[in-house]
């Protein structure tokens, strides 16, 4: 079943600040990706990667097209039209975003950040905390960070306390955007791994990264997105 279905989407970026100039973003992209599948966007800086995909979170709305989102059920929503509640509700059940940059509040520690979603979906504190733990000493970060609020890490290691957010409790597609983008190589490969895992659970993987090994090890299907069309190899 297709899960997330792409159709000549296109984007134009009004700049109201300079006289309303137009920038193009990108234009008549299509694409789709499965359950359990994972779908990289590819092509060089500019050409609308990062721009695309939050349209489909719909941090940025479309020009033009479709995007098809497919429930559990059958029934499907058009990302680029629904209404705004629809979209939140999309966003708490459905998708999921994560960025290269970490947000979160101040004082809160990094386990507890990290549970958090855990704890949103219904787990109990406990079991989530654990959870939150392990997935952080696998990622690699300090036992005695634990309780630190993540804004006073490192940049290299607030994105790994953003990952494991972003990914501890995955919902039915999630979208990456360079989360591994100032992780080095053995820190991506080990994200890597775990992104496998949630595929082989059933989610649908829309991501772009520039480390190309990883991209490999990771994609179903790669879009390169100024050809408009899958790579070869895939
Ligand atoms: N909010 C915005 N307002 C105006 N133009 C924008 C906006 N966001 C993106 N753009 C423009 O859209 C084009 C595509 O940008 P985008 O960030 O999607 O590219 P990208 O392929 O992800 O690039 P990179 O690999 O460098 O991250 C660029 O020319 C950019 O300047």
């Amino acid at each position: 079943m297709e899960k997330l279905k792409v159709r000549n989407l296109s984007k134009e970026f009004t700049v109201h600040t300079r006289g309303g100039i137009k920038i193009q973003g990108y234009q008549n992209i299509n694409f789709e990706v499965k359950k359990g599948e994972f779908l990289s966007l590819y092509g060089p800086s500019g050409m609308g990667k990062s721009s695309v995909l939050k349209a489909l979170y719909r941090t940025y709305t479309t020009t033009s097209g479709d995007i098809i989102f497919t429930k559990e059920n059958g029934d499907s929503i058009n990302i680029a039209t629904c209404d705004e509640s629809t979209m939140l509700d999309l966003r708490k059940n459905e998708i999921g975003y994560v960025s290269q940059f970490l947000k979160v509040l101040p004082r809160i520690g990094a386990v507890d950040v990290v549970a958090q979603p855990l704890i949103d979906k219904g787990e109990d504190e406990k079991s989530a905390k654990e959870a939150a733990k392990e997935l952080l000493s696998y990622l690699g970060i300090k036992e005695e960070l634990f309780n630190v609020s993540p804004l006073t890490f490192s940049g290299g290691e607030q994105q790994r306390v953003n990952i494991a957010k972003g990914i501890i409790a995955p919902k039915s597609v999630l979208l990456l955007d360079e989360p591994t983008a100032s992780l080095d190589h053995s820190n991506t490969m080990k994200v890597i791994q775990r992104l496998q895992k949630i595929k082989a659970d059933g989610v649908a993987m829309i991501g772009i990264f520039h480390d190309l090994e990883a991209m490999e090890a990771i994609s179903d299907k790669v879009f390169d997105i100024k050809e408009k069309r899958y790579a070869d190899s895939h």
